[in-house]
């Protein structure tokens, strides 16, 4: 790829014809001032010729030695012999009028050198001036030399004259004419394609007239209404970002035509500014006392040569302008034929969806087009369709669009952009791009647990891949540690090289950090309960209130190691197939988990756990409630989205990496990066080459197989409420953990009542607190009870 762009780079005019060679800004400079200069000289000479030509022909013609330095001023134009010779040759022998032509590009050319108007394409304007000049040298030849009388020169020059014998004599001069406007016509649809709709009006008059006659825009009469939105330059600007031109499909014989009649501005992403580092990370060391990266403050974050480059990687968006123009007209007839008058209509480009905002002309009501949302759906029949009424913050409607042709949003493009390259967050994830072409970013430390969920085979992996490289590209190993957990055996595995940097585990899978035994998980996950535990302990004897504040007290020497303070690194828990889990471990498993969620974020723990199940068995209200960052791929129905997103929205993706992220507020929608295996493989392979920590980071071991969650760990038998038998009997029967229940039922104060539900939480008999509703029962039935509450009697 790198080479593909080499050779590209090489094509632009500057490098072909050596200028780059030579330009450093100030002979850039000084060249194109003396370019500008002779194009002036020339053009002086060339305006000079019409009057003095005449008279310096025959010395020109018949020039003598010597004569040159026009001793005896002979020459009559204004720049001397060299003026009339150049003159001569340039307009009398070669190109004509036409030749003023050649001075224009000179001009163009020295503006360029002298960096005014960087961004002119010098080869665009060599082959339009060529063109144009040699053309209009035929016409000019053909058409004006009638007119001319005795002037000297043919106003088509030499060049034209010659030509216009030749071709006549070969097609007469009817195919003279016709061979003209053909290459007339096929020169200004190559430069810009409002000439095919010119065309066509100028076929077809009469019904272009009466489309005219019978348009109305605005419902309240208002004339100006319909040109309000239209961008004129914005038009221009599309056309000029040479929009490739597929072949028009045939257009239905019964389209309104009014709708030609609304313009629609485009808004074509811009690509994501783009760094020139090879790697994303900073190498530079923290300026704190303690070296955070100590012992492995030479280590190497992975390298952007690591990751594969696509083509769309150094274009902006691929745009089809029938396409636009197509869903646009669709979308106003529609409206149109329920009755919805629009205003205006916008169309902003994405890697993979178009955004159509509508303005609803005065006084229609946004309901009505909310209502008709199956409709337009139906009629732009494409999968991916989704309606936003309204545009959160706007007073427009927007209609996503799938892209006929998507474009891929790779993962070199967004690990190279300056955003996340200079991006300072704890823990970035970089998704992938929004409709604008942003890169999308989150902080996993600030959102702080991620629920990921989509059908099958819509990109659920690939967008964990993304996650786990982004990390990757971005932390030490000192700095974050993950664990992975992967039932499918298979998903995860192309991390195993990175087990011993980047991967924690409890003591018996160290050998095997990614766990895909259930057994395994569970106890990873309460091992991960007691190191949350002994965080918390740290933190409080250091007086800090999260990891960030005790790792700066800590790396600012005002934490003692000798007391057992050491630097503590992120954990990121990536839980694949979630609800494999949950179906054959349950409670066993989104209990810690639940727990994890609820605390750890202050210790750096996170979690992002993924199911292709999203029901409500597996997501379920606690999971819900701890887990606020979601993201959805595409879902068979609106019913799974609700589950996900509490919305729809994820039924009407369109898959491969389309997503919704939500965070609070309103889904974003975002293409997610792609990340290929040899990708990753590549990524781990450089991690694990280099020197680096010998183990993974252990996890403590959970205290007793029954300790800790769900077993009633925590719970004092001593100071065990004599009311926790029956009011656990109560919740258990009523299936409502209610503490105001249990106060009314036992006539028990609210400390009392508060108290036993602490109880029946640590015994797993209710979940955790969730603010005033009531809390989830763990238990279903009286069976389940008394098998717990014999377990509870027998530890004693
Ligand atoms: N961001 C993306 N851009 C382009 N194509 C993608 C993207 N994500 C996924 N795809 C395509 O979709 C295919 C399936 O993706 P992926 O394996 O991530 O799906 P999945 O949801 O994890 O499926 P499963 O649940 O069966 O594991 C990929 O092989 C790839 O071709």
């Amino acid at each position: 790829m790198a080479k593909k762009k080499t050779e590209r780079k090489a094509k632009t005019f500057s490098e072909a014809i050596g200028f780059n060679n030579i330009l450093n800004d100030k002979t850039g400079f000084i060249l194109g001032l003396i370019l500008f200069l002779v194009a002036i000289f020339l053009l002086i000479a060339f305006i000079s010729y019409f009057s003095t030509g005449q008279a310096d022909q025959s010395l020109v013609t018949e020039l003598r030695p010597g004569e040159v330095e026009n001793t005896a001023h002979e020459f009559h134009n204004y720049c001397g012999s060299v003026g009339a010779i150049l003159s001569y040759f340039l307009i009398a022998k070669c190109f004509g009028i036409p030749a003023f032509l050649i001075p224009l590009f000179i001009i163009v050319c020295g503006l360029k050198m002298m960096r005014a108007y960087e961004k002119v394409d010098l080869w665009k304007w060599f082959f339009g001036t060529a063109l144009t000049m040699i053309w209009s040298s035929i016409m000019f030849a053909k058409f004006l030399a009638p007119f001319m009388g005795d002037k000297v020169f043919n106003p088509g020059g030499g060049h034209g004259a010659f030509c216009v014998q030749y071709m006549e004599n070969i097609v007469g001069e009817p195919g003279l004419v016709a061979l003209l406007v053909i290459t007339m016509l096929a020169f200004l649809t190559y430069a810009t394609s409002e000439t095919i709709t010119f065309i066509r009006k100028l076929l077809n008059p009469v019904d272009y007239l009466k489309s005219k006659v019978k348009f109305t825009v605005s419902e309240q009469g208002d004339p100006t209404a319909q040109s309000t939105n239209i961008p004129e330059q914005q038009e221009v600007e599309f056309i000029a970002d040479n929009i490739p031109e597929p072949a028009r499909k045939k257009e239905s014989a019964t389209k309104n035509k009014h709708e030609d009649e609304i313009s629609m501005s485009v808004d074509i992403a811009k690509a994501a500014e783009q760094a020139d580092s090879k790697t994303v990370a900073s190498e530079n060391i923290p300026s704190t006392p303690i070296n955070p990266r100590e012992p492995f403050t030479m280590w190497k974050f992975p390298t952007l040569n690591l990751l594969k480059e696509y083509d769309s990687d150094s274009q902006i968006n691929y745009v089809d302008k029938e396409e636009l123009e197509a869903n646009k007209n669709r979308i106003i007839k529609v409206l149109n034929d329920f009755g919805v008058q629009i205003k205006s209509i916008r169309a902003t480009v994405g890697p993979t969806i178009t955004l159509y905002e509508i303005t609803p002309a005065q006084g229609v009501r946004i309901s009505k087009i909310k209502n008709l949302e199956d409709d337009i759906a139906l009629s732009l029949a494409a999968i991916g369709i989704r309606i936003i009424a309204p545009m959160p913050g706007k007073g427009t409607i927007g209609i996503e669009v799938p892209n006929a042709k998507p474009s891929i949003v790779s993962m070199f493009s967004i690990l190279n952009s300056r955003k996340f390259q200079e991006s300072t967050m704890e823990l970035p994830i970089a998704l992938g791009k929004t409709i604008t072409n942003d890169v999308f970013m989150v902080d996993l430390a600030k959102i702080p647990h991620l629920l990921v969920a989509g059908a099958t085979g819509q990109g659920k992996s690939v967008g964990l891949n993304a996650i786990i490289t982004s990390l990757l590209y971005k932390k030490h190993p000192n700095e974050m540690k993950i664990v992975l957990v992967d039932p499918k055996k298979v998903e995860f595995s192309i991390y195993a090289p990175i087990a011993k940097p980047f991967m924690a585990a409890v003591d018996e899978n160290v050998d095997e950090p990614i766990i895909t035994d259930v057994q395994k998980v569970v106890k990873t996950l309460k091992g991960l309960c007691v190191l949350m535990d002994e965080r918390y302990d740290m933190l409080k004897t250091a007086g800090a209130r999260n990891l960030k504040e005790y790792n700066q007290k800590y790396l600012s020497h005002q934490l003692n190691p000798e007391e057992g303070h050491e630097y503590m690194p992120y954990l990121v828990v990536i839980i694949d197939e979630f609800g494999d889990l949950i179906l054959t471990a349950g409670k066993e498993i989104e209990m810690p988990i639940t727990r994890i969620a609820q605390l750890a974020r202050a210790v750096g723990i996170h979690m992002i756990i993924a199911t292709q199940r999203p029901t409500t068995t597996i997501i379920t209200g606690n999971i819900k409630a701890n887990f606020p960052g979601r993201i959805a791929f595409r879902v068979g129905a609106m019913m799974d989205s609700r589950i996900i997103l509490d919305r729809p929205g994820a039924q009407q993706l369109v898959g491969r990496g389309d997503m919704l992220y939500l965070n609070g507020g309103e889904p974003t929608r975002v293409q997610c990066a792609f990340v290929d295996t040899p990708e990753v493989e590549n990524i781990s392979d450089f991690i694990a080459a280099q020197p680096g920590p010998v183990t993974p980071l252990e996890i403590p071991e959970p205290l007793s197989e029954d300790n800790g969650i769900g077993g009633g760990g925590g719970l004092d038998n001593q100071t065990i409420d004599p009311l926790f038998d029956e009011a656990a009997r109560a919740i258990v029967q009523s299936q409502q953990g209610s503490t105001s229940m249990i106060q009314r039922r036992f006539s028990i104060g609210y400390n009392r009542a508060g108290r036993l539900m602490d109880q029946l939480e640590k015994a797993g008999v209710v979940g955790s607190a969730q603010g005033s509703k009531p809390r989830e029962v763990l238990i279903i039935d009286e069976n389940s009870l008394d098998s717990l509450i014999e377990r509870l009697k027998s530890k004693g």
